[in-house]
């Protein structure tokens, strides 16, 4: 499914085209927030713009992608496009640096310019050095260089990081199972995890050898996704392959880089488990778990009616829910959601899959209500709020913001008390009172970027205004309507007239099937055009867990809770290596130095 940007269109034109008035399309969200790190590209054209980040369908058609809509382009694409583009859209596109998100729109291609230049640099340079897809987080301090996360790249041949980030780490990363497990104490005892650690220290690198690559599972815009077993292990994984050339002259490196650094930070039940990531001359390699259940979209076609009950709905959304609080507490705006994207485990519990068009911004987890104590009064005595230290930093985005100013690092609410004071209070505050509230989410972030899927497109997105985390919470609004009613409130007859009714149309529920007030009132809720009016808007994940369609639902112990479904488990056919590919080869093959397999593949 390719990624693609749509132009902005210009609000009011869209009003007036639309007919309807629901949403105040001169709001233009905080105005005091900031894009920062802007991007130094000159203005582009709307066509070059457009040109350079839609490819071609055809170029990349992929045969063996059984989850596809029938509408195959349901990220942006060039049909949607206005005949004659807006002049504000226009203007839009001319955004003057300072203006402009380093991402918008995938428009930015002199930044992946950049980076495809610097690959090509580090390509020519030295072969051992290991690239470090995290270590650009820790970019401010400008001296974190190594990140503890060395380990999931077995080699740096030619690594698509930013050479400052990584040019600095040399020879295999000296990774154990101790280091490993810290970084990943989710993954421990996972069987898969300590067969990739076994092979790793018994041959001391892992590459594509190590793996029989035995059935295409789809691709997507920037690779193919292979099931894989770790040979002799009976261990299978999902392997994304990606073609290193195709993405630099596609200009994707910087989103195959953004997937693999976002995959990397991860450790959650809802999410990607990214357990080794490699390189060859030709290709970058992610390792990740292997779900047999397929997509949600594909499940919902089986579901009488093409909808899910009301109670399987409750249980993937809650989930969905609780992966989306986890990316935004890591500072990464998820912006893809859609069932196409919601694979479904071996248990039957959910995976949020396909990061490549999240964002990363600065996040600063904020105490907004403490459970005893009244904030206001902290402030006065104390002038001190709860604040976490940001998890991460991305170069390429976002004004974050803590409300007030902060102490970093711990809750210093009684300071003015003595010790014992302070005890109690605490003790009494713990054994009446409900935890405290902490926004850890990027409330505030903004990006001007267009990407995204037509029916899921925010508003504010497709109005061009910013958008930040309240993207995701729209987007959740749409999936949850589309689980309980088999189709999305604002489709179309094509892409261009599914943005008009995104911006002018009022929510509208069919007669059937009958749907519960709560989840009415929750998608209500959440298809607010408005994002500054969005539920939570202000407090994230929270509100939304306390409306009351979510009544009954133990959150802490969801991943212990019986699926709707599990999948019936997978035959995995013994299918002899190499895979052929089926369908003419579109890709290279991988020579010889790349795999003693001599695999063939199809990409895109
Ligand atoms: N971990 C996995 N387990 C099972 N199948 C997977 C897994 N990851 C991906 N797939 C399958 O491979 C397909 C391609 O996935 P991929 O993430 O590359 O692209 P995509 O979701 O189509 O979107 P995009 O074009 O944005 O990358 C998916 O549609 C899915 O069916």
């Amino acid at each position: 499914m390719a990624a693609k940007s749509v132009p902005k269109l210009d609000p009011k034109q869209l009003l007036k085209t639309a007919g309807t008035q629901t949403a105040d399309l001169s709001n233009h969200g905080p105005s005091s927030l900031s894009i920062l790190n802007p991007s130094k590209s000159e203005p582009t054209s709307p066509r070059k713009l457009l040109n350079s980040a839609y490819q071609n369908p055809a170029k990349h058609t992929c045969s063996n992608v059984g989850n596809q809509r029938p509408n195959h382009h349901r990220k942006g694409s060039l049909d949607a496009l206005p005949d004659s583009l807006p002049s504000k859209a226009i203007e839009n596109l001319k955004l003057s640096p300072e203006q402009k998100g380093p991402r918008s729109s995938e428009s930015n291609t002199d930044n992946e310019k950049k980076i495809s230049e610097q690959t090509s640099v580090k390509n020519s340079s030295a072969s051992a050095n290991i690239s470090d897809g995290t270590s650009s987080f820790g970019k401010t301090s400008g001296s974190a260089k190594i990140s503890d996360r060395v380990d999931f790249v077995e080699s740096g041949k030619s690594s698509m990081c930013r050479a400052s980030t990584s040019s600095d780490v040399s020879g295999e990363s000296s990774t154990g199972s101790l280091s490993s497990s810290i970084n990943k104490p989710h993954k421990a005892n996972d069987l898969r995890w300590e067969a990739i650690q076994f092979v790793r220290s018994r041959d001391g690198i892992l590459g594509l050898s190590h793996f029989r690559l035995l059935k295409r599972l789809g691709c997507g815009d920037i690779g193919s996704v292979y099931l894989s077993e770790l040979s002799g292990t009976k261990c299978y994984f999902a392997m994304k392959v990606m073609d290193k050339g195709s993405l630099a002259s596609r200009k994707k490196l910087l989103r195959a880089q953004t997937e693999r650094e976002i995959l990397q930070l991860l450790d959650h039940p809802f999410l990607p488990m990214l357990y080794t990531h490699f390189e060859t001359n030709k290709f970058s390699c992610l390792v990740m778990e292997f779900c047999p259940g397929g997509d949600l979209h594909t499940l919902r076609q089986r579901q009488p009616g093409k909808h899910f009950t009301e109670h399987a709905v409750k249980f993937y959304v809650a989930e969905v829910l609780l992966a989306l609080e986890y990316l935004h507490m890591l500072g990464v705006i998820y912006r893809d959601l859609k069932p196409e994207n919601v694979l479904v485990r071996e248990d039957g519990h959910i995976m949020l899959s396909d990061f490549d068009l999240s964002l990363r911004c600065v996040v600063n987890p904020t105490l907004i209500k403490s459970s005893n104590v009244d904030l206001e009064s902290f402030k006065k005595s104390n002038n001190q709020v709860y604040c976490v230290q940001p998890v991460c930093i991305e170069p390429s985005c976002i004004q974050p913001s803590c409300v007030t100013p902060t102490t970093c690092f711990g809750p210093r609410f009684f300071s003015s008390k003595s010790k014992k004071e302070r005890k109690l209070k605490l003790e009494i505050a713990n054994q009446v009172t409900p935890l405290p509230e902490l926004i850890a989410e990027p409330t505030d972030a903004r990006s001007m970027s267009f990407v995204g899927t037509h029916e899921y497109l925010a508003p504010e997105i497709i109005k061009g205004e910013g958008h930040g985390s309240a993207v995701d919470w729209w987007t959740f609004g749409i999936f949850l309507y589309e689980l309980l009613f088999g189709k999305t409130p604002f489709k179309g007859s094509g892409n261009r007239a599914t943005l008009f009714n995104v911006v002018g149309q009022p929510l509208r529920f069919p007669e059937s099937p009958i749907v519960s007030f709560s989840a009415r009132d929750l998608i209500r809720g959440l298809l607010v055009k408005e994002p500054q009016h969005r539920l939570a808007y202000k407090r994230g994940a929270t509100e939304i867990k306390q409306h009351p369609f979510f009544e009954g639902v133990n959150w802490a112990l969801i991943r212990c809770a019986t699926p709707p479904e599990i999948p019936k488990p997978v035959e995995i056919e013994r299918a002899p290596a190499p895979v052929a590919s089926t369908s003419g080869r579109v890709g290279p093959s991988i020579d010889p130095e790349d795999s003693e397999n001599f695999l063939e593949f199809d990409f895109f």
